[in-house]
């Protein structure tokens, strides 16, 4: 019988699990299964859950907001029948977090699919290989940089800041998730203007930058908008999808007339996932989730800038989107929030070659503007890259944002 195999942390102040565990099997399929007919509770039995494995973890007793006393906790796995419900996320997320995930101390770690059931679902469309391939960047970590301090300006400051941010040298850029539709910088505009300054930068220098526009608005109107943006020559969507659902992520990736890079946000995120006790692990959420229905992109808070998530989360994120599964692109890892070029070998050591290294403050913060915060990330990057310390190099944006932000150490 092919099923889905949800993991959750539980807690239990009486650590009965077994009771709790074969409550949610029955309660979340077949409901009052045993007290039915017996002819009933034989057409029930292909529905009901199973209890696949119980496995206490050591007593907690955190004191917290959450916890004041020593409760027991188990890791405990349930296999929902596929027969149960449609194979999209909104039916897989209600069948196995939906009442549940109100029910007491509970967190959903993982979703375990067969391959039946990641059949139903796209993968990213470019993923890396997609990425570096439109950049023509096969070995080295890509850069990214953020606008900053948009809101209330017009074309042309816009205009100029992405002007600046490729003369530095960046990969790619990527509008502010907090930047709507407006009239100063309408979502049209921004694509067209954008295209026309990217395209005399590739004249000027041969640098190829791309760019990610905001896509924005109500829920129904996202499919039409994010096909005028392909029709008008956009690079790539920013999406804050945690707004909106990753199902709906799921149908602009699956439309062959939208045919763009996804890059998610991970925006509102936060509300689901911190708890230990309680919402989604970042792994499943921000990785494997975000990359079942298709983001080429999953942006997440760096264990060591100003909104800061813990390693062990990033490192689970970073390996569910990159490790192989199914027939599956990767998605490319962007550890973010508070990124200066000191940071850089640190996030070589962490997320390794195939992530990108983004950043807002840190591009536009530099003594010599977001041109010399490009030429300053791009230069820590060759000097990691060439096993060289950033302090040693000779690149002068570099010693400039080192002065200002400082070398982190490298640990671990
Ligand atoms: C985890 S938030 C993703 C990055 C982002 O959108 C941002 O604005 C970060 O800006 P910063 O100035 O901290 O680099
Ligand atoms: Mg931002």
């Amino acid at each position: 019988m092919s099923e889905i195999v949800a993991s959750y942390l539980l807690h239990d102040e009486k650590g009965n699990f077994e009771k709790k565990a074969e409550g949610i099997a029955l309660g979340l399929t077949v409901g009052s299964w045993t007290n039915l007919p017996q002819l009933e509770q034989e057409q029930l039995r292909k529905h009901k859950g199973r209890v696949v494995d119980i496995t206490p973890l050591e007593d907690c007793d955190r004191v917290n907001n959450y916890l004041e006393q020593t409760t027991k906790q188990a890791i405990v796995k349930i296999g929902y029948p596929l027969s149960n419900y449609t194979n999209d996320l909104p039916a897989i997320l209600v069948t196995v977090f939906g009442k549940l995930s109100l029910d007491g101390k509970v967190k959903l770690l993982d979703l375990e699919f067969s391959q039946e059931a990641l059949a139903a679902f796209p993968g990213p469309r470019f993923g890396i290989e997609g990425i570096r391939e439109k950049l023509k960047v096969y070995d080295r970590p890509l850069v990214m940089s953020i606008f900053k301090g948009v809101i209330g300006r017009d074309m042309d400051y816009l205009t100029e800041q992405l002007r600046a941010q490729a003369l530095g040298g960046v990969d790619l850029v990527k509008d502010d998730e907090i930047l709507f539709d407006n009239e100063l910088t309408p979502f049209e505009k921004r694509i067209t203007e954008g295209k026309k300054v990217l395209d005399e930068v590739y004249k000027e220098m041969g640098h190829r930058t791309l760019y990610a526009v905001n896509l924005t608005g109500r829920t129904f109107d996202l499919k039409e908008k994010a096909r005028k943006a392909a029709e008008l020559g956009a690079d790539a969507l920013l999406f804050n999808v945690f707004a909106y659902g990753l199902d709906v992520l799921q149908a602009l990736r699956e439309d062959d007339d939208v045919n763009l890079p996804i890059m998610a946000h991970p925006a509102v995120s936060g509300a689901l996932t911190p708890s230990e006790f309680h919402g989604f692990s970042n792994s499943l959420l921000l990785g494997k989730l975000l990359r079942l229905v298709g983001a080429d992109f999953s942006l997440f808070p760096s264990p060591y800038g100003s909104v800061a998530m813990p390693l062990e989360d990033t490192a689970g994120i970073t390996y569910e989107v990159t490790r192989p599964l199914h027939t599956y692109k990767q998605t490319f890892p962007v550890p973010s929030a508070g990124i200066h070029p000191g940071m850089v070998p640190q996030l070589i050591s962490d997320f390794g070659v195939d992530s990108i290294i983004n950043a807002g403050g840190g591009v536009h913060g530099h003594p010599d503007g977001a041109v010399g915060g490009g030429k300053a990330f791009r230069a820590a990057v060759d000097a990691t890259l060439a096993g060289q310390p950033l302090e040693d190099t000779n690149d002068e944006a570099l010693q400039k944002a080192l002065e200002l932000w400082g070398a982190v150490k490298v640990k671990g």
